[in-house]
């Protein structure tokens, strides 16, 4: 076996609780194989048994070792487009600038933008993301070669399109769905994406709902993300959008929508009662004042409720310490309770709720789970003192505070260099097919 040890560092366990600890992984595995209480040499011993001498050793003395953080909701390469359209609402941030400028991109720009996005990632100690974009070979094969878990889709848009269009772009994300479904060691998963219950025509959602049911993979969707997307499901069907979800058999336990802001009490408890996760994204709802999820009442109800940066054009960055922050303030705000959204609920969002809501593995350190993990480096003036290591989590920590990244049991990051993506040329590529992009559309 070749074993690979996370020593010295302080574990932060399934349970909330932190202990001084090693972890110890299997990498052939890809798998954790002990978490053993830290000896004085920084061997695994104590309580552990059986543990073997390691092949590789990441030292994270001082530092704090968590399970890999879950992104989940992104458009991974629309970090081309950071900076390129703000303070606008969703409609008209759409229709007026990203949309055309996704006109424009060629497969090589989603790849170059993905990888910069991929490398974001591996530097702010994010193992797995959930993406919906297009030319979704180009962004797998970027997933591949980062090392990251991904549950990808194509992301399909009906609205403005002839009948054929729109038929072939369900038809891509239905292939893709298939075709990249375990693909990286399995390390890619794959969902049916149509964007939106607006978005789509309602004879394609079912159909391809349907197909997508048959194939045995996950609906993801952007659902209740503004009022102006909510009131016309209202108008036209007199249900709200998530009984249409449930009408299009699209309300599943293996599902999962992105936003739920606009959710009244009666569709918090059909997700409930359904299992579907849901995927808050913070900083997109306030960028583009789309408005304040109900995220305290969602956890209550017993709604999976994740964390996503959702695209970097939105955000700006895709950092999920920042997202973990961001929610646990909009959650207090929203609740007119500061006690609600605490600095445990954020961290279990952004791992284990993540894992859980995109049905990937990974989200814990605990024998047996997916050796993903990050560590976060505690020696820094603004994470002093540490009276609460999950506080600073949630509260005080950044990306650039990880020292390493490990997904599926290989090192992804050591010592803050990526070992995976050649940083610089990955800027440079995505740096230039910006700008290239910029003339085009202008031009
Ligand atoms: N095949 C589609 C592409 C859809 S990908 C997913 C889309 O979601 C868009 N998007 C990004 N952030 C958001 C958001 O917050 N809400 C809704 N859509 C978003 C993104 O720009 C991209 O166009 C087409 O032909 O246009
Ligand atoms: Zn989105």
């Amino acid at each position: 076996m070749n074993a690979l040890r996370v020593a010295g560092g302080r574990v932060l366990r399934p349970d909330g609780s932190v202990t001084d600890a090693d972890v110890t992984i299997d990498r052939d595995a890809g798998r954790i194989l002990a978490v053993g209480e830290a000896t004085a040499d920084g061997e695994a011993g104590g309580r552990v048994e059986d543990v073997p001498d390691a092949d590789e050793t990441l030292d994270a003395a001082g530092s704090l070792v968590i399970p890999g953080l879950v992104n989940a909701h992104t458009h991974v390469a629309m970090t081309l487009l950071r900076g390129y359209a703000d303070d606008k609402p969703l409609d008209a941030w759409l229709r007026e600038d990203i949309w055309p400028a996704e006109a424009e991109l060629t497969p090589d720009d989603v790849e170059a933008g993905a990888a910069l996005g991929a490398l974001e990632m591996v530097r702010s100690g994010t193992t797995a993301f959930a993406d919906m974009y297009f030319a979704m070979d180009r962004v797998a094969d970027v997933v591949d070669r980062a090392g990251l878990r991904v549950r990808l889709g194509h992301g399909v848009v009906t609205v403005g399109k002839g009948e054929a269009d729109a038929r072939a772009d369900v038809e891509e994300s239905l292939a893709v769905a298939r075709e990249l479904d375990g693909a990286a060691d399995g390390r890619i998963r794959t969902a049916f994406m149509p964007h939106s219950l607006t978005t789509v025509g309602e004879e394609l959602l079912r159909e391809g709902v349907a197909a997508a049911r048959e194939a045995g993979v996950p609906v993801h969707l952007h659902a209740n993300e503004t009022v102006d997307e909510v009131e016309p499901i209202v108008d036209e069907r007199g249900e709200r959008p998530i009984a249409y979800a449930a009408d299009l058999d699209a309300l599943g336990p293996d599902d999962f929508f992105a936003h739920g802001v606009h959710v009244d009490g009666s569709e918090i408890e059909r997700l409930a009662a359904a299992g579907t996760a849901v995927v808050h994204c913070p900083a997109s709802n306030m960028k583009l004042a789309s408005g304040m999820a109900p995220v305290q009442r969602l956890r209550e109800a017993g709604v999976t409720v994740a964390l996503g940066t959702d695209g970097a054009a939105s955000n700006n960055d895709l950092d999920v310490f920042d997202e973990m922050r961001d929610a646990a303030m909009i959650g207090k705000l929203a609740a007119d309770d500061a006690a609600a959204v605490p600095a445990e609920a954020v961290v279990e969002m952004a791992t284990a709720a993540g894992a859980d809501a995109l049905g990937l593995p990974g989200g814990r350190i605990e024998p047996g789970a997916a050796a993903d993990l990050a560590v976060v480096d505690l020696d820094a003036p603004h994470l002093t003192p540490v009276h609460d290591p999950v506080s600073h989590l949630a509260y005080a920590a950044r990306g650039s505070d990880v020292r390493h990244t490990v997904c599926d049991g290989e090192v992804l990051m050591h010592d803050r260099e990526v070992l995976t993506l050649d940083a610089e040329r990955v800027r440079e590529r995505a740096a230039s097919a910006a700008s290239d992009l910029v003339e085009r559309v202008d031009g």
